[in-house]
C-alpha cells in the first residue's frame, strides 16, 4: 500500500513505514464453525469420481483440479458438511451427469448452504438445463425435493430448498429466478439487536459475530459524524446502515442486487427504522446522479463495501468530487486486490483525464477485523479523510 500510494499521491512515509496507524486485528468472537454460507462445487474427486461435491484444489493451467469434500475445515459448521454429503449422495444416484465444464454438457452444478444462529437451513441447488424440457426438469426437481424432505436427505432438516436453472457462473434472480421448491422463502439473522431478512440472492457477511464487531468498529470510527448522513454504497440487505441508523440523521443505501434492495427496505420496516432509504441499481449509475442533487443533513460520510471487483471509477469520481464529503470508510475483504486501485484513485493526484478534480483523501487509520478465522484473510476497514 505504501508503495502504491507513494507513487501517485503526496503521501510520504518514513523508511517504508505506514504514515498512518494500523490498529491490532479485532478478533472474531467465534473461531470455529462460524460460516453461515458455503458453496460447494461439483467436479472429479481424488478417486476420479466425477460426481464429487466440495471445493476445488489445483489449477486449470496445471490440469490437476480435483474436488475435495472439506470435512476437515474448522470454519464450516457440521450442518454445511451434512448437506454437502447428502447432495453428493443424491447426484451420484441421479441418472443425470454433473455439469463440470459449461460446454461439455451435464446438469448438476453447485450447491449453496445458508444457516443462521437460530438453527435454520436453506439450500440452493444450481442446475444447468442444457436441452431438457421444463417437464423433464420438473421430474428432477421433484426427486430432489423427495430426497431432501422425505428421503435420506431429511436428516438435514432443511427449512428452505431453492433451485436455480443457471447457464452462467452466477445468475441473479432477474436472470433466472430462484425457484422455491420447499419451505420458507427467506432466512433471518440478528445483528446488534436488529433483525435481517436475507433472500437467496442477497449477500450477508459470512461470520455473524464478526460482522457485529465490524459494524461496531465502523460506528466507532464514524462517531464524530453522529446525527449526520451516511451514504452506504453497496449496502446489501442494509446491514451497516440499519445497524448504525440510531446514531444517524439519515442513511442512503445503494445496491445492485434487486432482492437485496427489497430485503434492505423490508428490514428497515421490520425494525421500525424510518431514516433509511435504499436505492436499487449499479452504484456507478445511481450515485453520480444522486450525489449532487442529494439533500443531506449534518456531516456527510460514505461507507463503501464493494465486492472484490472494487468500485467503478465513476463512483470514485462522484465521491472524490463532492466537496462536503470529508470522511470515507472503505471496507474491503481483499484490500490487496481491486480495492488498491480505488485507494490510489481516492488518494492520488488530480487526474484531469478522468476528472478526479476534488481534493485527494488521506488514509488516517486502518483497522483489520478477523472475519475469516483459520484463513489468511482479514476484512480491512480503512478510514480516509481530507
Ligand atoms: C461485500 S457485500 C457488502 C454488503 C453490505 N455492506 C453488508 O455488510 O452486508 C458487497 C455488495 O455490493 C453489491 N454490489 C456489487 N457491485 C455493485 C455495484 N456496481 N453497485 C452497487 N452494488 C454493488 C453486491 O451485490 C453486494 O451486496
Amino acid at each position: 500500500m505504501i508503495k502504491h500510494l507513494e507513487q501517485d499521491s503526496s503521501l510520504s512515509s518514513n523508511k517504508g513505514e505506514l504514515p498512518f496507524p494500523i490498529l491490532p486485528i479485532v478478533p472474531s468472537p467465534v473461531r470455529d464453525g462460524y460460516r453461515n454460507k458455503s458453496t460447494f462445487s461439483v467436479n472429479k474427486g481424488v478417486d476420479g469420481d466425477p460426481k464429487t461435491v466440495g471445493f476445488y484444489i489445483g489449477t486449470g493451467k496445471g490440469r490437476d483440479i480435483v474436488c475435495v469434500h472439506g470435512d476437515h475445515l474448522l470454519n464450516m459448521p457440521a450442518k454445511h458438511k451434512l448437506v454437502r454429503r447428502c447432495y453428493e449422495e443424491f447426484i451420484r444416484a441421479s441418472p443425470l451427469r454433473p455439469c463440470i465444464l459449461f460446454h461439455d454438457g451435464g446438469h448438476w452444478r453447485e450447491i449453496t448452504v445458508r444457516t443462521n444462529s437460530a438453527g435454520n437451513t436453506m439450500a440452493i441447488v444450481y442446475f444447468h438445463p442444457q436441452n431438457l424440457s421444463p417437464e423433464e426438469i420438473d421430474v428432477h426437481k421433484a426427486s430432489l425435493v423427495e430426497y431432501y424432505i422425505e428421503g435420506p436427505g431429511s436428516v438435514c432438516q432443511l427449512d428452505s430448498l431453492y433451485f436455480q436453472e443457471s447457464t452462467m457462473t452466477r445468475c441473479s434472480h432477474e436472470d433466472s429466478p430462484y425457484q422455491l421448491l420447499y419451505g420458507e422463502p427467506h432466512i433471518y439473522e440478528e445483528i446488534l439487536g436488529f433483525k435481517f431478512r436475507i433472500s437467496a440472492d442477497s449477500f450477508f457477511q459470512v461470520n455473524r459475530d464478526a460482522a457485529e464487531a465490524l459494524y461496531t468498529t465502523v460506528a466507532e470510527l464514524n462517531k464524530d459524524s453522529e446525527k449526520g448522513t451516511l451514504l452506504d454504497v453497496c449496502c446489501g440487505t442494509g446491514a451497516i446502515g440499519i445497524s448504525l441508523s440510531p446514531r444517524l440523521k439519515k442513511v442512503i443505501g445503494i445496491e445492485l442486487i434487486e432482492q437485496a434492495v427489497q430485503d434492505a427496505k423490508y428490514n428497515a420496516a421490520l425494525n421500525g427504522v424510518e431514516n433509511c432509504e435504499f436505492l436499487s441499481g449499479k452504484a456507478e449509475v445511481v450515485l453520480p446522479n444522486l450525489i449532487n442533487a442529494m439533500h443531506f443533513e449534518g456531516t456527510l460520510t460514505a461507507v463503501v463495501n464493494p465486492s472484490r471487483a472494487g468500485l467503478h471509477y465513476r463512483v470514485i469520481r462522484a465521491l472524490r468530487n463532492h466537496p462536503d464529503l470529508q470522511r470515507l470508510i472503505y471496507i474491503s475483504c481483499k484490500p490487496e486486490g481491486e480495492a488498491m486501485r480505488n485507494f490510489r484513485e481516492l488518494c492520488g493526484k488530480t487526474d484531469l483525464k478522468r476528472r478526479f478534480t476534488g481534493e485527494c483523501f488521506k488514509p488516517k487509520l486502518a483497522v483489520p477485523v478477523d472475519m475469516f478465522p483459520h484463513t489468511p484473510h482479514c476484512e480491512l476497514v480503512l478510514v480516509l479523510e481530507r
